[in-house]
């Protein structure tokens, strides 16, 4: 099977340009088949609270009512995604940008109500991913850029976490590629102390995981990573990495495995 590697880049590197510029730029290095997943939910707050509208996660996830799903679906889908497919074409990637209705490449459920109702936030499964069209644009030389919103088949859009976006197409993929998924962002790696960008942990499985999140070192953001990341692994993906996003090339990162 050919190697493909599907790269996340989150809201702390689309925000900066000049490391949004060298990311793109390092990105267009890397030889084979790869997809971009980007989310950006750092601008998307900043954007919705410029317009006098107050930004809420829960645990991470945006509560996303109709006035901010207009927002973000502009912010992520249009702004974000364009910008990074321009850039990519400067450095000579064909890239393609795509929302989760595009070619209907990603189609989510409405999360449903229990304790919290998030409004239009969509939940995916690994048959919500159309592998074969993402597989078929690879063939054609091109490169899928695919932003955090997805589409329930039904006109509605919904946000849709990119990292989870990120390992439901990395699952989604892996019987047709060795899949090698990379969540890049402004740190090093999983540290063990977060203000210490050289206390990397090279390597993290299952039993660790859970001892460092019960130590209190694995917190916030970094939680539905790594429960993503050893969801993907449970589910065919080959590799997990968690490093620098302008740092891809060297060997500092996290490296996940289950055993
Ligand atoms: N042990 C840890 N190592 C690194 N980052 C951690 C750790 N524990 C919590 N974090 C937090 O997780 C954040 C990354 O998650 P998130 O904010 O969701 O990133 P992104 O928007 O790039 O997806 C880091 O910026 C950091 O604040
Ligand atoms: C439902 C939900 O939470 N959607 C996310 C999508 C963007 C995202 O995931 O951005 P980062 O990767 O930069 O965090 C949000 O609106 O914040």
């Amino acid at each position: 099977m050919k190697k493909l590697r599907i790269i996340k880049i989150g809201g702390g590197i689309i925000d900066d340009e000049l490391s949004l510029h060298q990311f793109l730029q390092l990105f267009a290095r890397i030889d084979g088949l790869k997809i971009l997943v980007h989310g950006g939910g750092k601008g998307a707050s900043e954007m919705l609270r410029s317009l006098g509208i107050a930004p809420q996660l829960v645990n991470g996830r945006r509560i996303t009512d109709a006035a901010t799903l207009d927002v973000v679906t502009m912010f992520y889908a249009g702004k974000t995604n364009k910008a990074i497919v321009a850039g990519l074409q400067q450095n000579r990637v064909n890239a393609l940008g795509l929302s989760g209705a595009d070619g209907n490449v990603i189609r989510a459920v409405k999360r449903p109500v229990r304790e919290v109702d998030y409004g239009f936030v969509g939940d995916l499964r690994p048959a919500s991913v159309d592998g074969a069209l993402l597989g078929a644009l690879l063939g054609l030389g091109l490169t899928p850029v695919i932003c955090a919103i997805t589409h329930d088949g039904h006109g509605q859009l919904l946000n849709t976490n990119a990292d989870t976006i990120a390992a439901t197409v990395a699952v989604a993929l892996s019987s047709q590629f060795t899949v090698e998924l990379h969540y890049c962002f402004e740190k090093n790696g999983v540290l063990l102390d977060v203000n210490d960008d050289d206390s990397v942990i090279a390597r993290i499985n299952l039993t660790s995981y859970v001892e460092l999140k019960e130590a209190g070192i694995i917190t916030e953001g970094m939680i539905p990573k790594l429960d993503n990341s050893f969801d993907a692994l449970s589910q065919g993906v080959n590799k997990v990495i968690i490093g620098h996003a302008l740092k891809i090339n060297e060997p500092l990162k996290t490296v996940l495995c289950l055993n």
